[in-house]
């Protein structure tokens, strides 16, 4: 894994953001979108160098981490309508080319399967951007799901629920029920970028970054991942006790350009 401490979100949004640059700039790219707040600056800069800088998303293809059941995608908490809102609708993508789960699905086995088979046709995710939950969940793979889960749906915890509230007009709207990709299939995408902002993370980096691999903290799985990138302001680094193998940036060039 290559930590990479951040002076502030804003560094931190551009550095993600170059990341998918490099990877958009090099042809046809499958991009795996987070919702949550952690990727809203990163889309942001996207958006911006998209109408400043003539950054193209028209070869790419986008697909959405996960999804409430039983949202339709037309509601704005959904996370259909939220990537749509977000970045997907100020860009180029092609028509159709930004997928997405169907919450409302009656059989939710079954469009999680063709979730997968899309993922699989379009060739795999190049770059998967990801939040972290305050549980150390990313997706909505809470803790204790199966490190080698493929998408399926999951049961929120009551702290999901709770942190997830703010989005919504209360506590009881908030769907107990998601679909989301696996930490296996998250596992198959070939660069993960895992952001992690503020103070109400930095417990959460940390055990994912130094923390034993369990289940118990899902993102710990990256561990395991061949090509895995954390970025962090320094609110969210003020947990990580062994400061000497991280990139203290500030400024300076991240070696993630090395790869
Ligand atoms: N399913 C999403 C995750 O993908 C996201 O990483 C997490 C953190 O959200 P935020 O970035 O708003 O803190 O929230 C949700 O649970």
């Amino acid at each position: 894994m290559e930590i990479i401490v951040l002076p502030d979100s804003d560094a931190v949004a551009r550095t993600a953001a170059d990341i998918i640059e490099e990877r958009l700039r090099r042809g046809p790219a499958v991009l795996g979108l987070a919702t949550g707040s952690t990727p809203l600056g990163t889309y942001r800069e996207l958006i911006r160098r998209h109408r400043e800088e003539g950054l193209s998303f028209a070869q790419a293809q986008g697909f959405p981490l996960d999804e409430y059941v039983g949202l339709p995608a037309s509601h704005p908490q959904s996370y259909r309508s939220v990537i749509r809102d977000e970045i997907a609708d100020h860009v180029d993508f092609a028509p159709g080319a930004v997928h997405g789960l169907d919450g409302e699905a009656a059989d939710p086995a079954a469009e999680a399967d063709r979730y997968e088979r899309a993922i699989a046709e379009a060739g795999g995710i190049d770059v998967q951007i990801l939040g972290i939950g305050t549980d150390g969940h990313i997706g909505f793979n809470e803790p204790m799901s199966s490190l080698a889960s493929r998408t399926r749906i999951k049961t929120l915890t009551a702290q999901t629920r709770q942190d997830n509230a703010r989005f919504f007009d209360s506590l009881d709207e908030v769907p107990e029920h998601v679909l989301t990709q696996g930490l296996g299939t998250i596992l198959e995408a070939r660069h993960v970028v895992l952001i992690g902002l503020g103070k109400a993370k930095a417990a959460a980096i940390a055990a994912a970054v130094e923390g034993p691999l369990a289940a118990l903290c899902p993102a710990s799985v990256l561990q395991l991942h061949r090509h895995a990138t954390v970025l962090v302001d320094e609110a969210a680094a003020s947990r990580l006790a062994h400061t000497e193998y991280y990139q203290y940036t500030f400024g300076r060039k991240p070696a993630w350009q090395g790869f």
